[in-house]
């Protein structure tokens, strides 16, 4: 999406085709900078350290990441040593494992001195794929804040968790992508964004994106979202996703189950917007079998943010010596979920609704 009217991809290779350039977004909303990835091991901190983040693009960021690997090392060995690399920097969105494997298995079955430029061009087509299924995301979910706002004679109040938009994949997002699509076709569209703490991702993230694309929206604290249901100010909520079962079990940031139990008692909609490549085929029940990323306890006991005089300051908000939990998900069960919108349409958060999209995954009789 475009920011100061440039248009930019969360990642994107250089001229020489030999290194990517990633938005650091540990910097924003308070600075725009790019940083350089040369290395596999660039990439792998990168992901580690959440100047990437967001499900695709962690799984775009491997899958670049391994394409600068094979550049140190494109021996059998160094593939499987570069994937285990990769694949243990977050543990959660499916994407990271999904990317890998794909990269990697067009790479096992050609000589290693084609194997660089092979894998530059495989991490090339994953990201194209995902700008192409986000913006089909925006397509199908448009429609429902269409339907929504014309059946409401006004303006539609879309309430949404973390950064589920273009800084969380290549281009367009995901949660946020319908959004962006209805706002241009001129529905009248309103965002509540929840503020996602610990890391703050919608405060930060997608407050900066909704104001670079002139979305109207509200930053509100996590814990206001079940108030404004109640009273009637939220139509529906759309979130993203990190895993989602073959069952329809949407795993997604912390505080994600929370809203969902808040749309099912005040019956608010409650979607999640997700590409193919953030379903698990393999899980049935995600509560049980989704493994969660505990993240450093310092996300949550200091806060980085912008002083008065324009620098940036570090702060502790937590009393010193108190043990900290930081879980960094959660998982909504598919019975909270009102659809899972993805780029081949609406899907009920089910075997059967998924399948029906994906027929392919049926499995033989
Ligand atoms: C489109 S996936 C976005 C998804 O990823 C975020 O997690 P994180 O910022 O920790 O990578 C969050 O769960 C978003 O919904």
């Amino acid at each position: 999406m475009k920011i100061d009217g440039r248009h930019y991809r969360t990642i994107f290779p250089d001229a020489g085709g030999t290194s990517v350039q990633v938005i650091d977004q540990t910097r924003l909303p308070f600075a725009f900078e790019l940083q350089r990835l040369a290395t596999m091991e660039d990439a792998a901190r990168a992901i580690r350290t959440m100047v990437v983040r967001g499900a695709p693009l962690i799984g775009v960021t491997a899958a670049y990441g391994l394409a600068l690997a094979m550049r140190e090392d494109s021996s059998s060995e160094g593939i499987e040593q570069a994937v285990a690399t990769l694949a243990a920097t977050r543990p959660t969105a499916i994407n990271l494992r999904w990317a890998l494997d794909r990269a990697a298995s067009v790479l096992r079955g050609v000589p290693d001195n084609e194997r660089a430029a092979l894998a530059f061009e495989e991490a090339a087509r994953i990201a194209d794929e995902d700008v192409a299924s986000c913006r089909s995301i925006g397509e199908h979910g448009a429609r429902i804040l269409s339907d929504i706002a014309v059946a409401k004679g006004g303006r539609i109040d879309v309430l949404t968790h973390c950064n589920a938009g273009w800084l969380a994949t290549v281009d367009w997002g995901t949660a946020l992508a319908p959004i962006y699509v209805a706002h241009d076709a001129g529905v009248p569209v309103h965002v509540w964004v929840d503020e996602t703490r610990p890391r703050n991702q919608g405060a930060a993230l997608t407050a900066f994106e909704l104001n670079a694309h002139g979305v109207p929206h509200t930053v509100i604290a996590d814990n206001a979202g079940g108030h404004l249901m109640q009273h009637g100010q939220v139509d529906l909520c759309i979130v993203g996703s990190d895993r989602t079962t073959a069952s329809g079990d949407v795993c997604n940031k912390i505080g994600t189950y929370l809203k969902a139990l808040a749309a099912h008692d005040t019956r608010v909609p409650f979607y999640a917007a997700l590409p193919f490549s953030t379903i698990d085929w393999t899980l049935n029940d995600g509560v049980a079998e989704i493994p969660i990323e505990e993240r450093d306890a310092r996300e949550v006991t200091h806060l980085t943010g912008l002083t008065e005089d324009g620098g940036f300051a570090t702060v502790q908000v937590v009393s010193p010596g108190s043990p900290v939990a930081n879980p960094a998900f959660d998982v909504t069960p598919a019975r909270l979920v009102t659809g899972i919108i993805t780029e081949r349409g609406v899907a009920q958060a089910s075997p059967e609704g998924l399948l029906g999209l994906y027929p392919e995954r049926r499995k033989p009789a």
